[in-house]
């Protein structure tokens, strides 16, 4: 890792542990065993825990072999860090994929809270999430765009001020001008305020180009340039990052 610029942002990269495979399988499975075992610690302590989840290209075979885990998921929420403004059954929504990959098998009876309801406005979402997330999460799985963004928060981004700063644990975001987020503009965002109090952090991602794009964000802490940096330069829990090529 780079040299730090700062003891702040050195002492924040060194609560950062990169777990690397060989393989998809092996990263798959090492990334599984981890959440799972985060999920059982917390369960043995509390009655309920609860799991925030990202979507994107990533993360599918992760939620499907977690969704084998033996643990007692009726006692588990499942909750997304991020949404498209999509309702949750549209294909292109988070919801849909940690539906179709996760809430499956063992983990079919896990109490799955989305962030859209059909009816409901962008702002009632938003005051949901926020009331939802005043039980702190036990496991978040953050994943990392090309373009170094995480959750909904992208680089550039019309409104990354006021996301970054909020003391709410979700905003509605508008992603105008940032390629990155595709044809959907409208989303919902976990803040570094809501990241903060999450007992796990885990960044699952794949690929060289990752690879690269990941010592570029741990050599900085500017979250303008990259969003992601917030996975460990927020406050709070160390950051497990899962690679494999
Ligand atoms: O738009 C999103 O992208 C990120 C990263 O996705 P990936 O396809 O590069 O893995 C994802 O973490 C986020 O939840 C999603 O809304």
């Amino acid at each position: 890792m780079s040299e730090p610029r700062s003891p702040g942002a050195g002492a924040a990269r060194e609560s950062v542990h990169l777990h690397v495979y060989d393989s998809e399988t092996q990263w798959t499975w090492g990334a599984a065993v981890s959440i799972s075992s985060s999920l059982g610690r917390s369960l043995q302590e509390r009655p309920r825990a609860r799991l925030l989840l990202s979507g994107g290209t990533t993360p599918a075979a992760v939620y499907a072999a977690l969704s084998k885990a033996p643990l007692e998921w009726e006692r588990i929420d499942v909750a997304l860090v991020d949404e498209r403004w999509l309702m949750p059954d549209d294909p292109d929504s988070n919801a849909r994929l940690v539906r179709e990959s996760l809430l499956q098998r063992n983990a079919a009876g896990a109490r799955f809270e989305t962030l859209t309801r059909a009816g409901r406005s962008i702002e009632e979402a938003v005051a949901t999430a926020n009331m939802h997330a005043r039980q702190p999460a036990d496991v978040v799985v953050l994943g990392m765009g090309e373009d170094g963004h995480t959750a909904s928060l992208f680089p550039r981004m019309r409104d990354l001020d006021r996301a970054l700063a909020s003391s709410a644990p979700y905003v509605a975001t508008d992603a105008s001008g940032c390629s990155g987020a595709g044809n959907w503009l409208r989303r919902i965002s976990l803040t570094p305020a809501g990241l903060r109090p999450a007992h796990t952090r885990l960044l699952l991602i794949r690929g060289a180009k990752k690879r690269e794009l990941l010592d570029r964000v741990l050599a900085g802490d500017d979250a303008h340039e990259y969003p992601a940096r917030i996975a460990f330069t927020t406050p709070g829990a160390p950051l497990h990052v899962h690679w494999c090529p």
